[in-house]
């Protein structure tokens, strides 16, 4: 399997014809009943050590095999040696600092903007990371020998700056370079291909796809999928299995989705840039279903006059959402921080979904009206 649209539909699945299966099995399992006891304790090392306990692993804790599908083939789309499934984005960047600080590694370097609740989890140091905030350019002198990552988002939340991974990841040396590639997908970017050693995303936004499944998951190498797995082990934040089967199935759609809705945002963009009410509109260089929007005016009057467009938090759904940061997504953050991280209080969030362009600008163009004060 060479094209993404092919792994997209294939991955994670290749077994299912030998089983005489068409749509993957869900195994809701919490326990695997053994009659050999030692041999139970022996797999409970091996997965105490962070090895993937593959189809029997002993309780639904320590792996499941329908995750396991999700996790595979999520790997072969971002191009990772393996990727390890948490019961969010959050809990997945959670095992990441974790890993960081029980490497004796807690200090991070991180280059704004992220999403707000993770610039609060990394500022806050509640799992007992130090951070140095940088840009890009500073990031080689900001690392110490006690840095366990480099983090970044690209497009980030909310604002959809870049950042030059290739640049970014050459700038940390032997330090790993996190990318959360949540806003972009592996149909638009593949971070490893250009030098991140790990790629962060919540699954419940482009790769569920459909706003009802919860999740998160990290590519990245087998030495550092361990440490994860290990942690994953002990504090219990996994992925559930009909979650797993869910997100398996968003993946097949993934490439049509984000191509037909990155279409659809290049057009909102365009109009919304000679709209009156707009300020100025902020697209990724690399295209996506991602528009971010200034207003002049209220933009809470904004989210409060949609119709078709859904005014909720949240992203990569078949519907288009609209959102305002500084109240919702990086309401967490101080003033002052989101301020520095070029978050306007003016700033609005589109994620586009799959719905007719004309409708939704009909819906946005009236909603802007309502703006004007
Ligand atoms: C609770 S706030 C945000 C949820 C999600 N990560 C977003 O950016 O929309």
């Amino acid at each position: 399997m060479t094209s993404l649209s092919t792994k997209a539909v294939h991955a994670g699945r290749e077994d299912l014809v030998d089983l005489g299966l068409h749509a993957a099995p869900i195994d809701l399992s919490t326990t695997y009943p053994s009659r050999d006891c030692l041999t139970e304790a022996a797999r409970l090392d091996e997965a105490a050590e962070g090895t993937d306990l593959g189809e029997q692993p002993v309780y639904a804790r320590l792996g499941n095999p329908t995750v396991g599908r999700f996790e595979r083939a999520l790997a072969e789309l971002e191009g990772s040696d393996t990727s390890v499934a948490f019961a969010s984005g959050m809990a997945a960047l959670s095992a990441c600092l974790l890993a960081c600080v029980a490497s004796g590694r807690p200090h991070v370097v991180a280059v704004r903007p992220l999403y707000g609740t993770t610039d609060h989890l990394v500022a806050s140091g509640l799992l007992g990371n130090q951070v140095s905030w940088s840009t890009v350019d500073g990031v080689a002198a900001a690392i110490r020998p006690d840095t366990g990552l480099v983090i970044a988002e690209s497009p980030a939340n909310p604002n959809l700056s870049e950042v030059d991974i290739r640049a970014l990841a050459a700038a940390c040396g032997d330090v790993p370079l996190l990318v959360d590639n949540t806003f972009a997908t592996p149909v638009l970017q593949r971070p490893v291909e250009q030098g991140a050693r790990i790629v962060v995303h919540s699954a419940t936004k482009f790769l569920g796809g459909h706003g009802d499944v919860m999740g998160g998951v990290v590519a990245c190498g087998e030495e550092f999928a361990r440490a994860l797995r290990q942690i994953r082990f002990a504090t219990g934040g996994v992925l559930h299995p009909l979650a797993g089967y869910l997100l398996l199935r968003g993946l097949a759609t993934l490439p049509v989705r984000i191509r037909a809705a990155s279409r659809t945002a290049e057009e909102l963009a365009t109009r919304l840039a000679a709209h009156p009410v707009v300020s100025r509109v902020h697209r990724p260089g690399i295209g996506g279903p991602m528009v971010s929007f200034e207003v002049h005016g209220d933009p809470a009057a904004v989210v409060g006059a949609v119709r078709l467009v859904t005014p909720a938090v949240s992203l990569g759904s078949v519907d288009t959402l609209i959102q305002h940061p500084a109240s919702i997504s990086h309401h967490i953050m101080t003033e002052q921080d989101r301020h520095g991280a070029g978050i306007s209080d003016q700033l609005l969030r589109l994620s586009v979904g799959l719905e007719d362009v004309d409708d939704l600008w009909a819906d946005l163009d009236q909603a802007l009206h309502n703006a004007k004060s």
